[in-house]
């Protein structure tokens, strides 16, 4: 027996169809004079009818109205009225002298100028506030004043856009995050079976919006200290492309050298992986093949592949990019900056893109930092790491720095305005990651075991795989010899 809370609920779910209740009821009781029948269809229908009034009035229904649309017209509210004085305490406003004749006399007025209130709205959580600069003064001047305004509505965050279109020269929106939405943990949920590849959606913004990422002609470096939550990023991306991997839109690749413990739970979705350094050359230099079949069809006929089923979009994923350029033998290291750097540069249009994770952005671990086309900011663990991940003076505006570790999965992202924003992604639970790669599982296997053997054409993993001989060791001369020979003005040398 389901509890008189649990039908307000459901009655709430569905209050459209209150009407259809009442036009019912009333039809019921119509009849009712005339059929017999018609009373106990009217009594039938009143639980549903009582119910959704009952949640109508409940205090949750009080709760969420205040929290949602009166929150949000109060904020608006506050700044319609209260603007003069909101310019003033953010050091927007200005005075201006006027003269005027009073009695014959020519007086001097100082009047207060404020920069005029173009528009404002509420969006979710979000309270857009559009300025149109006062004269004298310039867009920075409001750029500026954003901090101030935030402070003074008691913002949880704040970003300024500049306005498109019109008297844009001059107009700025100031976008206050007024309650963070990213508060509460959300765990994934299944994606859409639709073969997608351009976007996938990871999770939410701190405007209440979705967050999506742009996976084709990009190349994502995700950024986090440990346990900044990468592997949501990551699993984001994987699973929100399965049911394209299952329809051969899109190729994964994998390169786990923390052993596959992070990518094996999926291992379905992936066509390749490498769970070795050894493999990883495999993989990066099948994937160079891939580049220069592609380079040589698409040459003169379009700038951008197009993924279709059989010639997919490949997505090379890296967990832990600094295990194969920082840590890994040097050899390999070496030969894998070269590839990678390579695929870098030359696949992004041609449909080969990369997705890595590492924890330590320095240049020393991640040479090709600068080849990654977007970045994702977790949680890092200083002002010089935001700076090296986002660019310069971005701390001010993305302090992923700041982001706090009881909130994994929260990041700072640019987006395509150039504007910062606050995101945070779904979880992934590992049942769910194991279900999907079961059912998406992809029909291409790709090996890419280097073959060890004296291959002309992998001559150089043949190199790097097998322990180089170590070179004999040239005798040493003799010291007296040597000293001779240096010293030729001594006499007797040879
Ligand atoms: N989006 C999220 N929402 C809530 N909790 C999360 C989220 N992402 C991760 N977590 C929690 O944080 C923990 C660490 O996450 P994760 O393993 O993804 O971090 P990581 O950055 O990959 O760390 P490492 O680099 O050490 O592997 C997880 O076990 C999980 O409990």
């Amino acid at each position: 027996m389901r509890s008189p809370a649990w039908f307000a609920r459901w009655a709430g779910r569905h209050r459209r169809w209150v009407g259809v209740w009442l036009f019912l009821a009333v039809v019921a009781l119509g009849l009712g004079s005339t059929n017999a029948a018609a009373p106990f269809l009217a009594a039938g229908l009143a639980p549903g009818l009582l119910a959704t009034l009952w949640h109508a009035a409940s205090p949750v229904s009080y709760e969420r109205w205040c929290s949602g649309p009166l929150r949000r017209w109060r904020w608006r509210r506050r700044v319609r009225r209260s603007w003069k004085d909101l310019a003033a305490s953010c050091g927007l406003s200005g005075s201006v002298a006027v003269v005027k004749r009073r009695d014959g006399k020519r007086v001097t007025e100082h009047q207060v100028v404020v920069p005029r209130l173009r528009r404002v709205r509420t969006r979710g959580h979000l309270l857009e506030v559009t300025i149109r600069a006062r004269a004298g003064q310039t867009t920075e001047d409001l750029d500026d004043a954003a901090p101030r305004l935030a402070s003074t509505l008691a913002a949880v965050a704040y970003r300024t856009r500049p306005v498109s279109g019109g008297a844009s020269g001059c107009t700025t929106v100031i976008e206050l995050v007024m309650a963070d939405a990213l508060t509460t943990h959300a765990t994934a949920v299944e994606p859409e079976p639709r073969a997608v590849c351009d976007q996938v959606r990871l999770g939410r913004a701190q405007g209440g919006g979705e967050w999506s990422l742009t996976i084709r002609g990009r190349h994502t470096l995700v950024a986090g200290c440990s346990g900044a939550g990468k592997g949501s990023v990551l699993w984001g991306i994987c699973c929100g492309l399965a049911p394209a991997v299952r329809a051969d839109v899109v190729r994964l690749w994998g390169v786990d050298l923390k052993r596959g413990v992070e990518l094996a739970m999926g291992s379905g979705l992936f066509s390749a992986h490498a769970y070795t350094p050894v493999d990883a050359l495999g993989v990066l230099k099948t994937l160079m093949t891939v580049i220069d079949e592609r380079g040589a069809a698409m040459a003169g006929t379009t700038r951008l592949h197009q993924p279709v089923v059989g010639d997919p979009l490949h997505v090379l994923v890296i967990d832990e990019l600094a295990a194969l350029t920082a840590y890994a033998d040097s050899s390999i290291r070496r030969d894998a900056e070269r590839l990678l750097s390579e695929i870098l540069t030359q696949g992004r249009a041609l449909g080969v893109v990369v997705v890595a994770c590492v924890q330590d952005p320095r240049k020393d671990v991640v040479t090709m930092r600068g080849l990654f086309t977007q970045t994702v900011a977790l949680r890092l663990r200083s002002g010089d790491e935001t700076v090296m991940v986002l660019g310069d003076g971005m701390t001010r505006v993305a302090p992923a720095h700041r982001i706090s570790p009881t909130f994994p999965g929260t990041a700072w992202v640019v987006d395509d305005t150039g504007a910062a924003d606050r995101v945070r992604a779904d979880y992934w639970p590992d049942d769910l990651i194991r279900d999907l790669a079961t059912r998406y599982r992809t029909d291409v296997r790709i090996d890419v075991a280097p073959p060890r053997t004296t291959d002309p054409l992998n001559a150089e993993f043949g190199e790097a795989a097998a322990p180089r001989a170590r070179k004999p060791r040239t005798p040493r001369s003799d010291r007296e010899s040597i000293r001779l020979v240096k010293d030729p003005v001594g006499g007797g040398a040879s």
